[in-house]
């Protein structure tokens, strides 16, 4: 008797991000089913058909199909990738009157199928976004995750890999806060193996905090240097998005950065924001409070702040929260 849960993901928005996740998934052999919407329906026919061509060489079956908002009511997660992208030169925040008004449309006809899972937003601005698939699907806010900066702490611990010379895997260091210009790399408490960062620059003259702030800007700002040179940013995040989504199916309970709503933690309320979260079937189990010095804490602060100021016009009770 089999008794293997059956995971189904429904993805909207098969564009640049959508269509790499879709890949990586199958790659990684994770669900057991995808369902693939977008709004452009011939796109995304014709990546249901090139995928299935590449179905014999993948680890294990996974049936993808073309689908439409209905077939949302009994999917595990859907993976929101729809909207509009960054042109050169422009900020993710300049994309929130567009992508609000997608989303509303998108979020209300995914739960007029009965959805009843857990969603995973990687659209930007990416946590503004959460907050709205949260405020909009009325769902708990454990099962709206938004992708965070799980990108931005991916190309941290390439970087700072590559600068040390160690395995990616081997460097535990967030980047915290918007995914965005405000952001801020947490180093009090980044760690090579289990030795902390700030004390081999402290013992090695061969490292200094000049590098490691000068790593830290070139992270902030690679996607800018990406749209630039190619136009769009894909398999980073499509990478980090099936790496929550296994979290997810597979009920991991595994660390990972993600965009996900505060209440009362580090100081600050009623904000979706990039934070460490135990991620699991159920989604966010908890987050897990770091222990930020002063300076780490001030721009958590202000990058919660950018925020809250972005969501006030749209959001009552974030307006609401600023008055006070
Ligand atoms: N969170 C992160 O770390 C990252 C987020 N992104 C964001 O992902 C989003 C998608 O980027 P790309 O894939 O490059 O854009 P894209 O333009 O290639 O794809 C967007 C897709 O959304 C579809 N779409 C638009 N409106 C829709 C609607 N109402 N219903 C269903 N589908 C709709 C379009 O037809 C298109 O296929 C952007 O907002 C981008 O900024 C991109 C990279 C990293
Ligand atoms: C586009 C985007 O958000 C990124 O690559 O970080």
């Amino acid at each position: 008797m089999d008794n293997v849960r059956i995971s189904r993901v429904a993805l909207i928005g098969t564009g640049f991000v959508g269509s790499s996740y879709a890949f990586a998934l199958m790659n990684q052999g994770i669900a057991h089913e995808l369902i693939m919407i977008d709004l452009n329906e011939d796109k995304a026919k014709g990546d249901v058909i090139d995928l299935n061509h590449g179905k014999a060489f993948a680890p294990s079956p996974m049936n993808i199909r073309f689908g439409t908002y209905e077939d949302c009511e009994n999917v595990d997660l859907v993976v929101i990738c729809a909207g509009a992208n960054q042109k050169p030169g422009e900020t993710r925040l300049d994309l929130v009157e567009k992508n609000l008004k997608i989303f509303k449309s998108i979020v209300d006809q995914v739960m007029e199928s009965g959805f009843d899972g857990i969603f995973l937003v990687a659209t930007n601005p990416v946590d503004i976004l959460s907050y709205a698939t949260w405020k909009y699907s009325k769902l708990p806010k454990e099962r709206v995750i938004g992708s965070g900066t799980i990108l931005d702490t991916a190309r941290f611990r390439y970087s700072l890999g590559e600068y040390f010379k160690i395995a990616p895997t081997n460097v535990h260091a967030y980047i915290i806060g918007e995914h965005g210009d405000s952001e801020l790399p947490v180093y009090s408490s980044a760690s090579l193996g289990t030795t902390h960062i700030n004390k081999i620059i402290s013992q090695d003259n061969e490292y200094n905090k000049e590098d490691l702030d000068e790593i830290f800007v070139n992270v902030r700002d690679a996607a800018y240097k990406i749209i630039q040179s190619k136009g769009a940013t894909y398999y980073g995040i499509a990478m980090g998005l099936v790496r929550i989504t296994k979290a997810i199916l597979t009920n991991e309970n595994s660390i990972l950065t993600v965009s996900a709503h505060l209440d009362g933690q580090y100081n600050e309320n009623d904000v979706y924001i990039g934070v460490p979260a135990v991620i699991n079937r159920g989604g966010i189990r908890n987050i897990v409070e770091l222990e930020l010095d002063s300076d780490e804490q001030e721009k958590f602060s202000h990058s919660a702040n950018v925020l809250k100021n972005i969501l006030a016009p749209h959001f009552e009770e974030v307006k609401k929260s600023l008055d006070d």
